[in-house]
């Protein structure tokens, strides 16, 4: 053991990472939600495969973070079958689920952040619910080394949400979702409302942590520059299913309209560096 996170959690991060040895953290099977008359998802199957950035795109409305929040099991869905680290999801007992929860960390859209607490208090928050018999010394000593990870000064840790800029709520969330050492990471939309600078940075980030904790991440976004810059796949969401899912050359050889206008258009040709007229 050669650091206090491994030493607290009792066992090295590649020990934690041998407990899940499929190539499929996520596995989603028939998956239906419907909010009344309102189908969202009808028979939707994904896989997310271990160790890859997979970019969730789609029109407003489609569904993504309905989709994103049934896996977390916050979304009870109608039907379907969904299973996260080869544990079942939809018909798990609470204590089940335990067990793979604090293997996930979760960037909600808008960062979600508690507005009474400061940013090392947010990110405590996960350790304490799940590991309450740390020492406090050592929680706060965990949460400053997030905040740092996150990409923000060690000083950011004690300041509230409202004394942060847009970007630095979203790399305090992150602190958060990186709290107890996952191996999955969700992150809904975390590029929006940051200008290109700033999103080009987070894109970095993530990459990079993806890279050096050996994460998997599940990343709902509208901004193509990320899917280019750091997505290994695209899943696309349409009529209530994912309609493809692949690299970005192997969407761009589908025909479907959406597929076709999202990465044709104007914004995904700048993406890809191409004339907007063709
Ligand atoms: N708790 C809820 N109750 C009723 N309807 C809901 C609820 N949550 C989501 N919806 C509806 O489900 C649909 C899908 O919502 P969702 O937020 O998943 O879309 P999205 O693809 O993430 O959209 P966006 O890209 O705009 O964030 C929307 O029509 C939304 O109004």
């Amino acid at each position: 053991m050669n650091n206090i996170v491994d030493e607290i959690f009792g066992e090295t991060k590649p020990q934690r990472y041998e407990r899940f040895r499929g190539e499929y953290p996520v596995r989603v099977r028939g998956l239906v939600n419907a909010f009344g008359d309102q189908v969202i998802h009808d028979h939707l199957d994904l896989d997310v495969k271990r160790g890859e950035i997979l970019g969730v795109v789609g029109g407003s409305g489609t569904g993504k973070s309905v989709l994103m929040r049934s896996i977390i099991g916050l979304q009870p869905p109608v039907d379907g079958h969904i299973e996260v680290f080869g544990q079942a999801i939809t018909d798990a007992e609470p204590d089940e689920a335990l067990g793979v929860r604090n293997r996930w960390g979760v960037l909600f859209q808008g960062g979600a952040l508690f507005s009474t607490l400061t940013v090392g208090e947010n990110v405590e928050v996960p350790i304490k619910q799940f590991y309450p018999q740390i020492e406090p010394d050592i929680t706060h000593e965990i949460a400053a080394y997030k905040v740092v990870m996150a990409g923000l000064p060690k000083e950011a840790t004690s300041k509230f949400p409202s004394e942060l800029s847009g970007g630095m709520k979203k790399r305090a969330g992150l602190a958060r979702a990186l709290a107890l050492d996952p191996e999955l990471l969700f992150l809904d939309e975390p590029t929006a409302g940051l200008d290109p600078i700033g999103a080009a940075a987070f894109d970095s980030l993530i990459r990079e942590l993806k890279e050096t904790l050996g994460l998997t991440v599940f990343l709902i976004t509208h901004d193509v520059d990320t899917l280019f810059a750091i997505c290994d796949r695209v899943a696309v969401l349409a009529d209530q299913k994912v309609i493809a899912v692949g690299t970005i050359p192997e969407l761009l050889e589908l025909d479907h309209p959406w597929i076709q206008e999202y990465f044709n258009g104007p914004r995904g040709r700048a993406a890809q560096g191409k004339p907007s007229d063709g």
